[in-house]
């Protein structure tokens, strides 16, 4: 099924003027006809190769879009770089499809000839390049349509090939057995460490649909919490009413409750019922109750005239009782009542199985009589830092070539901003035998392991050797194309009878933050049954340096009050450029 379609416009004009755009449009237009429900982007961009390329890449490996159509520069011009660009992201190109474009468009037109529209796919994204012009895209797009839908849907149904990078990764396993109490990692033959990192760099789509994959693994518990302590959490099972709401029929006005068959009239006042009380008798024709919002209306009552269209007609001298009033308007049946059930009929679902559980539904439970609700547990998480140069923050002072650990506080705090609490492991030395008794200790106390530092090149990065040869560790992947945050890694593993999950993450604290976000967050979102974040565009508010690896750095976002994307300033563009050697 086609979920998602961009329609990128390459065209210098355009770019400078957008209503030049015709052919984007048209191709959109096609393109929505031909697949009503899919999420449609659009975009006009220059013609510039790195521009093309990195919004190829956003397409298919970040906003995960099954099909991008481009229109323009795919002429002999200095300027048309569309196929080039396309070329440079596809992992397999489909040469038919631009060869049957080419050969239908040639029966109207010798031009036809110079278009060089190529056609591949990355990953599971099908990209086509069509020429520029309206009639151009129109014609060609009639060749393509009838297998499109298949294409996508080839693609889609393709297994996530994660195996191959298993493959690759376990060939750095040792399978040799030891004692949990030592380490069988070797670090005296610093010479011979590999001077190339063995682990394959694996795409940011690719790191998340594994850690999708892995965490579907991760076993569902329940527990019971009060509902006041049950804000986001998310509900395991469906919620029902037990009773209806109002459980009475109640006045929806400050009026009379009124027999509506007696219409407009002087009406005998026989009482009065402020919220709370109990009607005891039933109403008689030409008699009416004087009644409050949310008061229960007397049997045979039938409708409440509010206090505005009443007259007083009489009442005892002291003017502390009305004897008469007049109704001036007719009143209809249940005019301003609320029936029993009209807001929650008894046995309505009142919170949905995987609702998550906001002020509102919590309101909503706290009425319909709900102390506690079952709610999916939250994974236990045990933060820990490696490191030899690293002392506790509140350590007064500083030993020569030493920092602060800033990692366990940032994350501790980040996790409990998301919902998640988690248990201090400390600070483990760069040494095999320690890193294993900390990472034993961790474990025991936690479903899923979160350390930072010793995931890189170095001698004393020593996380993913002893993931792998001391606990037998499956690295899912070891480097990540991503600035910051290359050498991420994310592994499983049995420990004590049951699956543990390891998030290892760069020390730098910008990279451990962002990574923390990109996959811890996920991955303990998906535990919850949470979605993942939401994605946006935004437009950058001033120029940047960037990488060729995705980057992630933080801005603030202005919204326009015009249709346009919001704006994104860097917070610190230097962090963007500082580290462009990484
Ligand atoms: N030869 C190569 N060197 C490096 C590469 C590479 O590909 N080849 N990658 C670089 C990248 S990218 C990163 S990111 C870092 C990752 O380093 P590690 O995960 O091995 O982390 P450490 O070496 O332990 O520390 C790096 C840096 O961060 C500071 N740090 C560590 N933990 C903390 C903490 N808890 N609180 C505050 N600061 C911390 C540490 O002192 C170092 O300055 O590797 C590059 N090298
Ligand atoms: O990838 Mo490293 O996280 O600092 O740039
Ligand atoms: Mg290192």
């Amino acid at each position: 099924m086609v979920k998602a379609i961009a329609v990128v416009t390459v065209s210098d004009s355009c770019f400078t003027d957008p209503a030049k755009d015709t052919s984007g449009p048209t191709l959109a237009g096609f393109a929505k006809q031909l697949f009503p429900d899919a999420t449609l982007h659009t975009i006009i961009i220059p013609d510039e190769k790195d521009i093309i390329e990195r919004e190829l890449l956003y397409f298919s490996d970040e906003a995960n879009v099954d099909l991008v159509l481009t229109t323009g520069g795919t002429g002999l011009s200095r300027r048309d770089v569309t196929p080039e660009a396309t070329k440079a992201v596809i992992h397999r190109d489909v040469p038919a499809i631009s060869v049957a474009m080419t050969i239908d468009s040639l029966q109207k037109t010798s031009m036809a000839m110079l278009s060089r529209s190529v056609a591949g796919i990355r990953n599971r994204t099908l990209i086509i390049n069509f020429p520029g012009s309206k009639k151009a895209v129109t014609e060609c797009f009639e060749v393509v349509k009838p297998v499109l839908s298949h294409a996508v849907g080839l693609l889609t149904n393709d297994e996530i090939e994660v195996k191959g990078t298993h493959d690759k990764v376990q060939g750095f396993v040792c399978h040799h057995k030891h004692g949990m109490a030592n380490s069988c990692v070797d670090i005296s033959k610093v010479a011979f460490r590999p001077r190339e990192s063995p682990f394959p760099m694996v795409e940011m789509s690719e790191a998340f649909a594994i850690i999708d994959e892995v965490m579907q693994q991760w076993s569902l518990s329940l527990e019971v919490v009060p509902i006041g302590d049950s804000l986001g959490r998310v509900v395991a099972e469906a919620i029902y009413a037990k009773e209806p709401m109002p459980p009475f029929p109640a006045s929806m006005k400050d009026g009379y409750a009124c027999i509506s068959s007696d219409g407009a009239g002087v009406r005998r006042v026989r009482a009065a019922l402020t919220a709370g009380d109990a009607p005891t008798m039933p109403l008689s024709f030409g008699e009416c109750v004087r009644i409050n919002t949310g008061a229960a209306l007397p049997a045979r009552a039938d409708c409440v005239v509010q206090v505005e269209d009443t007259k007083l007609v009489s009442a005892s001298e002291d003017g502390q009782t009305e004897l008469e009033v007049e109704v001036v308007v007719p009143p209809r049946p249940q005019q301003d009542v609320r029936p029993i059930g009209c807001d929650i009929a008894m046995g309505a679902v009142l919170a949905d199985k995987g609702a998550i559980l906001d002020a509102a539904m919590i309101g909503v439970l706290a009425g319909a009589g709900y102390q506690n609700v079952t709610v999916r547990s939250k994974p236990k998480v045990a933060l820990m830092s490696t490191g030899n140069e690293l002392q506790e923050p509140s350590e007064l002072q500083l030993k020569p070539a030493h920092v602060r650990d800033s990692n366990r506080t940032m994350l501790r705090v980040l996790l409990k901003e998301h919902g998640f609490d988690s248990i201090d492991c400390g600070i483990a030395q760069d040494e095999p035998t320690k890193l294993v008794s900390a990472i034993s200790t961790s474990l025991s106390q936690a479903d899923i392991l979160v350390c930072t530092g010793g995931v890189s090149m170095g001698e004393r990065d020593l996380l993913k050797p002893v993931l792998v040869k001391d606990f037998g560790a499956t690295l899912h992947f070891g480097r990540v194309r991503m600035k910051p945050g290359k050498p991420s890694t994310f592994a499983t593993c049995e420990f004590q009878g049951r699956k543990k999950y390891v998030f290892a993450l760069p020390g730098n604290p910008v990279s451990a933050y962002v990574c923390a976000h990109l996959f811890l967050l996920r991955a303990l979102r998906q535990c919850c049954h949470l979605p993942p974040f939401l994605a946006i565009r935004v437009r950058l508010a001033h120029a940047a340096a960037l990488d060729a690896r995705p980057e992630y750095a933080r801005a603030t976002l202005r919204y326009p009050t015009t249709d346009d994307l919001p704006k994104a300033t860097l917070i610190m563009p230097n962090q963007v450029s500082e580290t462009n050697d990484s």
